[in-house]
C-alpha cells in the first residue's frame, strides 16, 4: 500500500511545554485516519508541521516517496486548518474561480466539487448569506479543486449544529467511499468512530495508540460476578487460563477480564462444579468510549 505521510519522531516544543512528544505513525492511501485527543492535546500543532506551518523543534516527517520539497508534495494535498476564508460579497461560484486562478487549475471542475458538498444549486449566493456549515462545505470544495492526494481537516464540524455535523460527516464518508485518504484531528469519539477507518490517540502529545478502530475495540470483553464465597471465587479467577486479572469493585462485584474468548455458561459452570454458587454472572465489552477514556486515563 502507498505511503502518502510518514511521521518520524516528530517534536514540537513552545518554551517548557511540549505541545507534540516524539509522534511517529503512517498515512497509508486510500484509508480515513482520525488524530483523536483532548484539547490541547497537540493536534493542530501536528497538522501544522506537516503542513509547513509550524516548525518542527525536532524528528522529521516525509511526503509520499520522500523524493519531494515539502512545498511541492503540498500541492498534492488538500487541507483546511482554519475556518473557511472566502471573499463575503463574491458568489460561492465566483471564489472558487479565484481559487482555480491561484492554484493554477482550469475551473471545469467548480460544478463537479460543489456538487459533492451538496452546493451546486447555492452557487450564485454570496458567501457571506452561507451559514456555517456552507461555508465549511465551501471550504471543503475548494480543497477539492485540484484533485489531492489526501485531504486534512482540523475539527471539521467545530461549531456547527446537528445538520450542519451530520452533512459534513456525510460528505467526508462520501469522499472517502471514492477513494481519497483523509487525515482530519478531532477530540470527538463519536466522530472519529463514525468516519475514520483508523485512529491515532495522542495524549499531551504522546501517542497513547495507532491503528484500526475497530482493533481499539478488540478485546475479549470481561465478567461482573457475584458470589457470597468471595474469596473461593478470586482464587478460582487467580489461576483460571482465561483471566488476565480482576478487580473488586463496589457492591462486592468482581470485574474479571478476558484474556482470551471464554463463555458465561463455561464459567457458571466451573464456578458450580468447585461449589461456587454465583448470584451475579455477566458478560460485557467495554464500548469504545469506555476503551477510549481508559486509554487516556491511563497515562
Ligand atoms: N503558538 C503557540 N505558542 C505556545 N503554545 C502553543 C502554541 N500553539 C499551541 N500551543 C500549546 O500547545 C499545546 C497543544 O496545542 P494544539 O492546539 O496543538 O492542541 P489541539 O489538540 O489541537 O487542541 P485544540 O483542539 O484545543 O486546538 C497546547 O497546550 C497549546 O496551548
Amino acid at each position: 500500500m502507498k505511503t502518502i505521510l510518514k511521521l518520524k519522531g516528530l517534536t514540537k516544543k513552545f518554551g517548557s511545554l511540549t505541545a507534540v512528544n516524539a509522534l511517529s505513525f503512517n498515512i497509508q492511501k486510500g484509508n480515513v485516519y482520525g488524530i483523536l485527543g483532548p484539547n490541547g492535546s497537540g493536534k493542530s500543532t501536528t497538522l501544522g508541521m506537516v503542513l509547513n506551518v509550524v516548525n518542527p523543534t525536532s524528528g522529521s516527517f516525509e511526503w509520499f516517496d520522500g523524493n519531494m520539497t515539502t512545498h511541492n508534495a503540498l500541492k498534492k494535498v488538500g487541507a483546511i486548518i482554519e475556518s473557511p476564508n472566502f471573499y463575503p460579497s463574491m458568489s460561492a461560484e465566483d471564489n472558487l474561480k479565484l481559487v482555480c486562478k491561484i492554484k493554477e487549475v482550469d475551473s471545469s471542475k467548480i460544478d463537479h466539487v460543489l456538487d459533492i458538498v451538496n452546493l451546486k444549486d447555492r452557487k450564485k449566493d454570496h458567501f457571506k448569506s452561507y451559514s456555517l456549515g456552507m461555508k465549511q462545505r465551501l471550504a471543503i470544495a475548494s480543497a477539492l479543486l485540484n484533485d489531492p492526494e489526501i485531504l486534512i481537516l482540523d475539527e471539521p464540524t467545530n461549531g456547527l449544529d446537528p445538520q450542519g455535523i451530520h452533512q459534513i460527516r456525510e460528505i467526508i464518508k462520501r469522499i472517502a467511499a471514492d477513494g481519497m485518504t483523509i487525515l482530519l484531528a478531532s477530540h470527538l469519539l463519536d466522530e472519529v468512530e463514525k468516519v475514520c477507518s483508523h485512529v491515532i490517540v495522542i495524549r499531551n502529545g504522546v501517542k497513547l495508540y495507532a491503528g484500526p478502530v475497530d482493533e481499539l475495540n478488540a478485546t475479549h470483553g470481561f465478567f461482573e460476578l457475584k458470589s457470597e464465597d468471595k474469596e473461593a471465587l478470586k482464587q478460582l479467577l487467580d489461576t483460571h487460563e482465561a483471566i488476565e486479572s480482576y478487580d473488586e469493585e463496589e457492591n462486592d462485584l468482581i470485574k474479571a477480564i478476558l484474556s482470551q474468548p471464554y463463555e458465561a455458561k463455561a464459567l457458571n459452570k466451573e464456578c458450580f462444579e468447585n461449589q461456587i454458587l454465583l448470584t451475579h454472572l455477566v458478560k460485557r465489552k467495554e464500548t469504545l468510549e469506555e476503551q477510549f477514556l481508559k486509554l487516556t486515563k491511563n497515562q
